[in-house]
């Protein structure tokens, strides 16, 4: 596993995939930066009129419900069906799913368009299951993402897209594997944006690759490697913040090849 995210963080490197984010305005900043500091060109454009136009020059769409809007809803469906159309890849951040009727309506739909990749926190993956069980706290997870473990593997079954769920141990599941990291800090939940950052570096490297898996995996190990080595030297979560970038920027096969606590598993 670490020699294929290796290779595609290489890749990456080289390619600077332009990546397409309809994102939420608390993260907006910081996941730009991130996918900058990993070596993605980031793109934050978020109007029904434009969103056709961006998806067909980016290589890949990023869709996080965080802070919606009748227009922004609006562009995501508009582009995630012009994705689907011209086989662009997206991932989907549920984030906050089940506190609004209007949120869960937009996912279900968004649900219906067959995301790539789905990545969540144990709440949310657990709520897009099934949305007449709410479980999150606002954006914030009340379970433990073992416990979510059961109802990712339903909602990958039923949707047939790859779902991460993050948290002290992230997994990412599809039909025939299931990988589980060990990497990260607890720290890093007093961080607004690592998860949407998690999703904006899969959009990365679904934008390098066609193996849409082990482009999940590249994402999610690397913030959560990313996000543990950043939280060794923070003195809390404002330098976590800052050393995040750095960590991603700094980022090579030796510290991925020492680091990373990695274990895949065939269903
Ligand atoms: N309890 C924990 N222990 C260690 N790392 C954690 C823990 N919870 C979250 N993380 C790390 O933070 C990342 C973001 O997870 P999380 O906070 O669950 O996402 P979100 O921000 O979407 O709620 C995870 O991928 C993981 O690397
Ligand atoms: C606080 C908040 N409110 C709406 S979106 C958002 C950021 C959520 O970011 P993350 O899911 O990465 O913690
Ligand atoms: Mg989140």
């Amino acid at each position: 596993m670490e020699d294929s995210i290796i290779n595609l963080l290489e890749q990456l490197r080289v390619e600077k995939p332009l990546v397409h984010n309809i994102t939420n305005l608390v993260v907006m900043n910081n996941t730009a930066n991130a996918l900058l500091a990993l070596g993605a060109s980031p793109v934050m454009v978020h109007s029904p009129l434009e969103v056709r136009e961006v998806v067909d020059i980016a290589q890949a769409l990023v869709i996080n419900i965080g802070t919606l809007s009748e227009d922004t809803a609006e562009a995501m469906l508009v582009a995630t069906e012009h994705a689907n159309t011209i086989g662009r890849p997206w991932v989907l951040d549920p984030v906050g799913a089940g506190i609004s009727a209007f949120r869960n309506d937009l996912l279900s739909n968004l649900l219906d368009l067959k995301p790539t990749v789905i990545r969540g926190n144990a709440s949310e993956i657990m709520t897009l299951y099934n949305f007449n069980q709410p479980n999150t706290k606002g954006v914030d997870s009340t379970t433990a993402s073992k416990d979510a473990l059961r109802f990712g593997q339903l909602l990958q079954e039923q949707t047939g897209s790859i779902i991460c769920i993050s948290g002290e141990v992230d997994y990412i599941l599809s039909q025939q594997y299931r990988v589980e990291v060990f990497n990260g800090n607890p720290l890093m939940t007093q961080v607004t944006g690592l998860g949407c950052s998690a999703t904006a570096l899969i959009g990365a490297f679904l934008g390098v690759t066609d193996h849409y898996f082990e482009a999940a995996v590249a994402g999610v190990s690397i913030l959560s490697l990313a996000g543990e080595l950043a939280a060794q030297t923070a003195a809390g979560p404002g330098t976590l913040q800052l050393n995040l970038y750095d960590e991603l920027y700094q980022l090579n096969a030796e510290r991925l090849k020492s680091k990373l606590k990695i274990k895949r598993y065939a269903h």
